[in-house]
């Protein structure tokens, strides 16, 4: 078995992945290192999303490896995966997924109190990280009171505010305004930077990707425009055993 390298927090080898038989990833390898913002671009339809979603453990891949701090995710069971998913791991879905009875500070709380965190305190990390989006007077709002901008920012205070190892986010900024996208844009990756949160960010735009400290191109489920093996990204000094 291959190790993955030691500074790479996430490392998947020759992901497939096939809904049905129709595939939607080919052997797509890459690392991902402790804090880093990694772009995963490419047009519509190319996989992103179910790149995201094997690296995270909600989808298995049918061939390949995830590893997460050195340790395997393709091998956990659903449970082990879940639990990765609750304690290590948060996601931002283009389409703000919340929960419509809570208000957006319980929202944003909901993650911490699951992970056994006291609602006092929950209570009051959710506020800051609704103060620092600029959405602190809707706190007690619910979902349904928003516009589907604010309800995006709540979506990522609830991200950022459980302090994951890593961010998913899958084109976060697409329900926003123009006028907002960068913005907000700007203050999820200054967050995750001062954070040290590693974000895997899908887009298929050009000018988000621009904030990332790397790109990775997929087109029709294979990287393009770079070594297919993260091996070959100019890492020896992880070098990697049989
Ligand atoms: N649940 C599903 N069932 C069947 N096919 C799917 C499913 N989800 C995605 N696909 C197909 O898999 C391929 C990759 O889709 P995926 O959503 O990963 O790409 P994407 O780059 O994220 O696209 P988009 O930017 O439109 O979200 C596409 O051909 C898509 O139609």
């Amino acid at each position: 078995m291959v190790a993955p390298p030691d500074n790479d927090v996430l490392w998947a080898r020759t992901l497939t992945y096939a809904y049905g038989g129709s595939p939607a990833l080919a052997g797509v390898s890459l690392g991902a290192r402790d804090g880093e913002i990694l772009a995963v671009t490419g047009p519509r339809g190319c996989g992103k999303t179910t790149l995201l979603k094997c690296l995270s453990g909600l989808l298995v891949p049918d061939r390949g490896e995830v590893w997460f701090n050195s340790a395997p995710v393709h091998t956990l069971s659903p449970l082990g995966r879940e639990q990765l998913r609750r304690d290590r791991f948060a996601w931002i879905d283009t389409e703000p997924q919340l929960i419509a009875e809570l208000t957006a500070w319980e929202n944003a709380a909901l993650p911490l109190m699951l992970r056994g965190t006291g609602r006092r305190e929950a209570k009051s990390t959710a506020h800051e990280w609704l103060d620092r989006l600029d959405i602190g007077e809707c706190a007690r709002l619910r979902p349904a009171a928003l516009p589907q901008a604010q309800r995006q920012r709540v979506a990522m205070a609830r991200a950022l505010a459980s302090a994951p190892a890593v961010l998913f986010a899958d084109e976060p900024t697409a329900p926003l305004h123009s006028t907002d996208r960068a913005q907000v844009l700007r203050t999820l990756t200054t967050a995750a930077r001062s954070h040290g949160i590693t974000v895997l960010l899908a887009t298929h735009d050009e000018e988000v990707a621009t904030l990332a400290d790397r790109t990775v191109a997929l087109l029709d489920g294979r990287r393009v425009g770079s070594p297919h093996s993260p091996e070959a990204e100019g890492r020896s000094a992880c070098s990697v055993s049989a």
